[in-house]
């Protein structure tokens, strides 16, 4: 089901030029606009490219079933086109997606790019999920030698007052204008405040959007 929001994307692309192999088609790889976690690889047409800027939903040309695709439009988990580029020898597309449903790849997993140890959730793209991910998984599967684990049993007491604590020494770092320290505290203050959303049970995500939504 095509959803009835679909809006043209506000940007142009030279459909003649980019360059389709000798199938008409060209690569486009999909990326979540958030995190930047690499999603599918498939493949478009200039038709599907076309319908693509016209609906702001991404369009692909199926290979084995050689007709258009409409991704999602059965299950629901369409994607929402939030920019389009091409690289330098335009025959790569990038496109950078809202994945609705949270289902890109065909094994209805987030991502078609599973780990290599054959876990199936996708390695997310930036450090600050990376750090996230293992914050989390200290949370669900205590240790005893854990720094991050020694923080979650002292509660919200424990984890606000580091982060009371990190802030001052950013605060200070800047006035020294010490630059590594700047960072290294800065990096602290990132972490105990990750700690601190996972304690709340507010994902990196969460954050993403507030700022994906405030930019203009
Ligand atoms: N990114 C961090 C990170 N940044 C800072 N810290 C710790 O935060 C503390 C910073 O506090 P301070 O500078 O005040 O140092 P401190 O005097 O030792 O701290 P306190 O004894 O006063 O609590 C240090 O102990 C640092 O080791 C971190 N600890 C963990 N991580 C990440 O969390 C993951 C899990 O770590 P563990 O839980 O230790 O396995 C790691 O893989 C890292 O990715």
């Amino acid at each position: 089901m095509a959803t009835s929001e679909a809006t043209p994307l506000n940007q142009s692309i030279p459909l003649d030029e980019i360059h389709y192999n000798e199938q008409g088609l060209v690569p486009a790889i999909a990326q979540d606009y958030l995190d930047g976690t690499i999603l599918m690889m498939a493949w478009m047409n200039r038709e599907s490219l076309q319908k693509t800027l016209e609906t702001g939903e991404a369009w692909y040309w199926s290979r084995s079933r050689q007709e258009l695709w409409h991704k999602g439009a059965t299950s629901g988990h369409i994607q929402k086109v939030r920019s389009l580029r091409y690289d330098c020898d335009s025959d790569a597309l990038l496109i950078t997606i809202e994945q609705i449903g949270d289902i890109a790849c065909h094994t209805g997993e987030r991502s078609c790019f599973h780990q290599v140890d054959g876990k199936k959730a996708p390695p997310p793209a930036d450090t600050l999920s990376q750090v996230f991910e293992v914050i989390c998984d200290r949370r669900d599967n205590p240790t005893e030698t854990s720094y991050t684990c020694k923080l979650f049993n002292g509660g919200d007491n424990k984890i606000l007052k580091k982060i009371g604590e990190e802030s001052a020494e950013v605060v200070m770092a800047c006035k020294d204008d010490d630059k590594d320290a700047i960072a290294s505290e800065v990096a602290d203050l990132i972490y105990h405040t990750l700690v601190a959303m996972a304690h709340h049970g507010v994902e990196v995500k969460d954050v993403y959007r507030k700022l994906q939504q405030r930019r203009r």
